[in-house]
């Protein structure tokens, strides 16, 4: 990764009749970089990445590589749209070459195809539309790299890709990226952005609320680490803890400690043994990225002890503790009949 600036969107806005997808977004991608977007559902990602492709228009300024968006050279730029529609009665080898017939230059089909694991004939063989989900979604990220592009827009890339197959592409990011490739990915998997970004940005209702490397957003806004524990638990045993320093949220069958470093583990089983308070397992936290997304979108997941849930009559248990730890299009507009489709909808 250099200083080179890639990707330049300075406060990017747009609207669909009344609805903003973008309320003046900018940020910087330097060469080489991977720059994950993460955000709820209609949080303007989408929208982002075809404003900064040229397939969809949008007020300020948005750049790749110093020139507009909409004017840069198309040989340079990959993108995967997040709602791709080839031609179904093309195979998928046929689907590549006819992208790769796009470009003055293109890289090989058959090195295109293996790095997406379609390479088997039986596979690079077969109409689109009698491919899996999954392989649908290879090939279009197929059509995307063909071009072998200085900078890549995948929206989404992985979805419906079972987990090896999602490792794969996890690793052709990684040795593109490696090779100098600057990346530009949305998704909604933080497993995915903390394991490939360089950086994320989080996008909540069209404003880019956060940016930083994965590590900088846990430090400032994924809170402290905690101890769960799990097991039928009482009310009344949080209350002993608290009375002795602890914060305590009490959960369906489990009372979670917050702000408990390692060096607090011993004391916290010890006051948990003089609480009285039994357990079936004690799992020690730390923030992740998914509790960035989860505090700035203020979004929560089914069954996470949150302050306000609801205390649960138990008996308590006195099963030995197990402490854990859970460690924490195809490039071109003009090339991508899908994409010149769509822009400017
Ligand atoms: N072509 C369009 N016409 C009208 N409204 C649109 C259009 N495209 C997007 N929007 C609206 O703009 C907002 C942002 O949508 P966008 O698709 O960019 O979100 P997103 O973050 O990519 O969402 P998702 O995670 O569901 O893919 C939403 O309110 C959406 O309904």
């Amino acid at each position: 990764m250099n200083d080179a600036t890639v990707v330049r969107a300075v406060d990017a806005r747009k609207s669909y009749d009344g609805t903003v997808a973008l309320d003046g977004v900018s940020l910087d991608v330097h060469e080489g970089e991977v720059f994950g977007l993460i955000g709820p559902n209609g949080a303007g990602k989408t929208t982002l990445v075809r404003a900064l492709t040229g397939t969809a228009s949008a007020e300020g300024t948005l750049e790749l590589f110093g020139d507009p968006a909409g004017d840069s050279d198309r040989s340079r730029v990959g993108l995967l749209p997040q709602e791709f529609g080839p031609p179904e009665r093309l195979t998928a080898r046929e689907l590549v070459a006819y992208y790769a017939g796009l470009y003055d230059e293109s890289r090989p089909v058959g090195d295109v195809l293996d790095d997406v694991g379609l390479a088997d004939d039986a596979d690079a063989d077969t109409w689109y539309e009698n491919l899996s989900g999954g392989q649908k979604r290879r090939a279009c990220v197929a059509t995307a790299l063909v071009n072998d592009p200085d900078v890549l827009f995948l929206d989404e890339p992985t979805t419906g890709i079972d987990p090896a197959g999602r490792r794969a592409l996890w690793g052709l990011i990684e040795s593109l990226a490696d090779g100098g490739v600057t990346v530009f990915l949305t998704s909604h998997s933080m497993e995915e952005v903390e394991r490939l970004a360089d950086r994320v940005g989080l996008l909540r209702d069209g404003e880019l609320v956060a940016v930083g490397t994965p590590a900088e957003l846990v430090a400032d806004h994924g809170g402290p680490a905690r101890l769960v524990v799990a097991g039928p638990v009482v009310e009344a045993g949080a209350e002993p803890l608290r009375e002795v320093g602890f914060t305590v949220e009490v959960g369906a069958d489990e009372l979670v400690l917050g702000d408990v470093s390692p060096a607090d583990l011993a004391d916290a089983v010890a006051a948990l043994a003089e609480a009285g308070v039994g357990y079936e397992s004690l799992t020690w936290t730390e923030p992740t990225l998914e509790d960035v997304y989860l505090r700035l979108t203020g979004e929560e997941f089914e069954g996470a002890a949150t302050p306000g849930a609801s205390a649960v009559e138990g008996t308590g248990a006195d099963d030995a503790a197990a402490a854990g730890e859970e460690a924490a299009g195809g490039a071109a507009g003009d090339a991508d009949p899908a994409a010149t489709a769509e822009a400017d909808r």
